[in-house]
């Protein structure tokens, strides 16, 4: 086989784990059926979505009818923000989210702007996270919605959901979190975080692309919703077309198999990064972007002052599948705009590689991409003078 770079990209995506595959497969041939059908085919579909419906719902402290399966984090962001916006606008067209949010919470809030919303984008400190009282400071009377991320995508920033969601009970505000990158990385606990609506998705976590879920609170205070996608009335008419058993019941795996792992994984992954952190911070001008331990264990981001980072990127394409900024944003010119909002400069942002570990990754693999960015950051600035 040829040789392929070592995969450190783990919060772009992630392979999916033999054992989900496993769960997956009868799904697609013997049990082939609609869980909506009512005959013997669609039972046994709707009997395997129930069961991980239950076990999604469990991870997060939820029940069942609380989950709304969607085709992956994308989609349950949208439906959660233009979902509250549709339902709420007579009580107020106010939302509060932040500056560093994924594309898939900024883009939907700049579109509900031109439908004469306002948004209130909260800056981050230089560690990326946000300040209560700054939040507190936002609210108007006619906010209806926060959404602040739990895990952020370029830096593993994790955000006080619990404070967050005090204070957005307090005011009677509904609080809506992406967790696309905490899920089964970080307990989460709708219950005791306060949280109203709550997006995730497989991928991120050994389970297939395209399938993900939103979280949306029917116990008091209930969330109203108002579906974005109409049809066939799936999901209590929130989500309407046909459900993906295989998909679903990966997902449901993929989650049971995290949490199972996690704290296991969680030590080990910390570990392998603080060993990454040391090595290349052996070089001058080195920069770690994010909060140094209030982050997700498999994340480390860097900056390298006087390198070239199209250059650095470039360098190190034979060794290491890394990124810098996000999958999406590493295809764009423009600066990270996370890093950009945490006050790095320009050359900074640009000279920045995102280190995401995973569950295959060894430490041999660690000290061998290490080695690699000490030697060709060492090149590239002797090139420089
Ligand atoms: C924080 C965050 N939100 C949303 C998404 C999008 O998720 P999906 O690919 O499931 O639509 C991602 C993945 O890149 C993410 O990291
Ligand atoms: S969707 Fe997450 S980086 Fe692009």
């Amino acid at each position: 086989m040829a040789h392929r770079p070592i995969y450190l990209d783990h919060n772009a995506t992630t392979p999916v784990d033999e054992r989900v595959l496993a769960a997956m497969m009868p799904f697609f041939t013997e049990h082939f059926g609609n869980p909506s059908s009512l005959h013997a085919y669609g039972w046994e579909a709707e009997a395997a979505v129930k069961q991980a419906r239950a076990t999604l719902a469990q991870a997060i402290g939820a029940t069942p009818e609380e989950i709304i399966f969607t085709s992956g984090a994308t989609e349950a962001d949208n439906l959660a923000i233009k979902g509250v916006a549709e339902a709420y606008f007579a009580h107020g067209k106010h939302i509060i989210t932040v500056q560093t949010e994924h594309s898939a919470v900024l883009d939907p809030c700049q579109y509900l702007e031109t439908l004469g919303f306002e948004v209130t984008y909260l800056p981050v400190d230089d560690q990326g996270l946000i300040r209560l009282d700054e939040l507190e400071a936002a609210f108007r009377p006619e906010t209806i919605l926060v959404s602040v991320m739990a895990a952020n995508n370029e830096i593993g920033v994790l955000q006080p959901l619990a404070e967050i969601g005090q204070c957005c009970r307090d005011r009677e505000v509904l609080f809506h979190t992406d967790a696309a990158q905490a899920m089964g990385k970080i307990l989460l606990d709708v219950e005791a975080m306060q949280i109203d609506l709550l997006s995730f998705t497989a991928h991120k976590l050994y389970g297939p692309k395209g399938i993900g879920a939103l979280y949306v609170r029917r116990r008091a205070p209930r969330v109203q919703l108002a579906a974005q996608l109409h049809g066939g009335g799936q999901e209590r008419g929130l989500r309407s077309g046909t459900l993906y058993p295989p998909q679903i019941v990966g997902f449901a795996k993929a989650v049971e198999l995290g949490l199972a792992l996690m704290a296991a994984e969680t030590k080990r992954l910390a570990e392998l990064r603080q060993r990454l952190w040391q090595q290349l911070s052996q070089l001058d001008q080195v920069y770690l972007n994010g909060h140094p331990s209030q982050r997700l264990p498999n994340n480390l981001n860097v900056s390298f002052a006087d390198v070239d980072g199209q250059a650095l990127l470039l360098g190190l394409r034979s060794v290491a599948a890394l990124s810098s900024g996000s999958a999406c944003s590493s295809a764009r010119t423009a600066p990270s705009h996370v890093l950009k909002a945490m006050g790095r400069s320009d050359d900074l942002a640009y000279a920045s590689l995102r280190f995401g570990l995973g569950r295959t990754t060894t430490p041999a693999e660690i000290d061998r991409v290490a080695a690699a960015v000490v030697e060709t950051v060492q090149s590239l600035r002797s090139l420089k003078v």
